[in-house]
């Protein structure tokens, strides 16, 4: 028996396709690098800290907007109707919006450069959009392979947090790598607690997703095993002498990595009960990260 779907106020459509608590992805790895950075210079300049969150929240807006426009292309999102192309029925308007946004990112980050006399910034930002792309555009499409995770990783981890360390201090940090692959962990396990409940639609739309190649009861168990792995790094990283002990006060956020984790592996296989746990990983995302980069700073006042 299916379950009847309830009518939907567009208010709430609306809030569901901005969904502002997602922005945690934009503003976590900016806010971890330039922590670092002060922690290791005792320097931050607050103008350049605001300008890159502010871009980094344009930029996470245009891949939102860009992923509506282009999985409105395969039929994929059929079913999304917080699609804001279904929203508003005029995927090019969506289209040209996501470039402004995306425009007015790059302005800001072009300033930062220009500041620095320094491209290094605008270099990694751009690598990071570019891939970005490749995860939903044409020709690529590589989310449709399953590579989303990997691309996720490797943008809102290294390349981001490296990029805010760097426009804080413009040099390379062993502590501030190690960090930035905690932030890119943390991101991908976002992106893949929102394919549990479209495994459907993303088979019908040719979608390979991990949870759709592993299946969701594997898939809960992957999970499980990337936030083992996130707290067993920290400690590491902690024992190392990499990061400051201060940083354990990530460890406060384990009881939502068990909330998700319980949450996925009851109900993996019940898309109307598991659809929202991406927001149980943002909350975890946002807390473990803000935990994170308070330790640093701690950390080093306490020095
Ligand atoms: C839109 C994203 C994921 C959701 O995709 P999906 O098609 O499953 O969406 P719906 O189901 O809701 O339709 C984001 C995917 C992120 C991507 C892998 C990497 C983006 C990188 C950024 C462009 C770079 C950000 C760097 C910045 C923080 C300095
Ligand atoms: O709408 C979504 O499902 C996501 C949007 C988004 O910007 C993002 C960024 C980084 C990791 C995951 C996600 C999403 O899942």
């Amino acid at each position: 028996m299916t379950t009847p779907t309830i009518p939907v106020s567009r208010k709430k459509l609306w809030l569901a396709a901005i969904k502002p608590p997602m922005y945690s992805v934009a503003v976590i790895p900016i806010g971890v690098g330039s922590a670092v950075a002060f922690a290791e210079t005792g320097i931050f300049d607050w103008s350049i800290f605001i300008m890159f969150i502010t871009a980094a929240i344009l930029i996470v807006a245009w891949v939102n907007l860009s992923n509506d426009v282009f999985d409105s292309e395969t039929g994929i999102d059929v079913n999304k109707h917080h699609s804001v192309v279904n929203l508003t029925g005029n995927k090019n308007l969506v289209f040209w919006v996501a470039n402004a946004l995306l425009a007015i990112a790059a302005l800001e980050l072009i300033l930062i450069a220009w500041w620095q006399h320094d491209p290094m910034i605008l270099e990694l930002v751009a690598l990071a959009v570019f891939l970005g792309y490749t995860y939903q555009g044409p020709p690529f499409r590589l989310g449709y392979l399953g590579l989303g995770e990997i691309i996720c990783f490797i943008t809102f981890g290294p390349l981001a947090v490296c990029a805010a360390y760097y426009s804080q201090n413009p040099a390379w940090s062993t502590a501030n790598l190690k960090a930035s692959i905690i932030i890119g962990i943390t991101t991908s396990i976002i992106l893949l607690c929102s394919h549990f409940h479209q495994v459907e639609d993303d088979i019908a739309a040719g979608k390979r997703s991990p949870i759709v190649r592993i299946g969701t009861k594997k898939g809960a168990q992957l999970l499980l095993a990337a936030c083992i792995a996130v707290f067993a790094a920290i400690a590491r990283f902690i024992i190392e002498g990499h990061f400051p002990q201060w940083t354990a006060l990530s460890f406060l956020s384990i009881p939502v990595a068990v909330q998700l984790c319980h949450h996925v592996l009851t109900y993996h296989d019940q898309p109307e009960q598991v659809k929202n746990c991406k927001f149980i990983a943002v909350n975890f995302h946002f807390l473990s990260g803000l935990l994170l980069g308070l330790g640093f700073i701690w950390g080093q006042s306490a020095l």
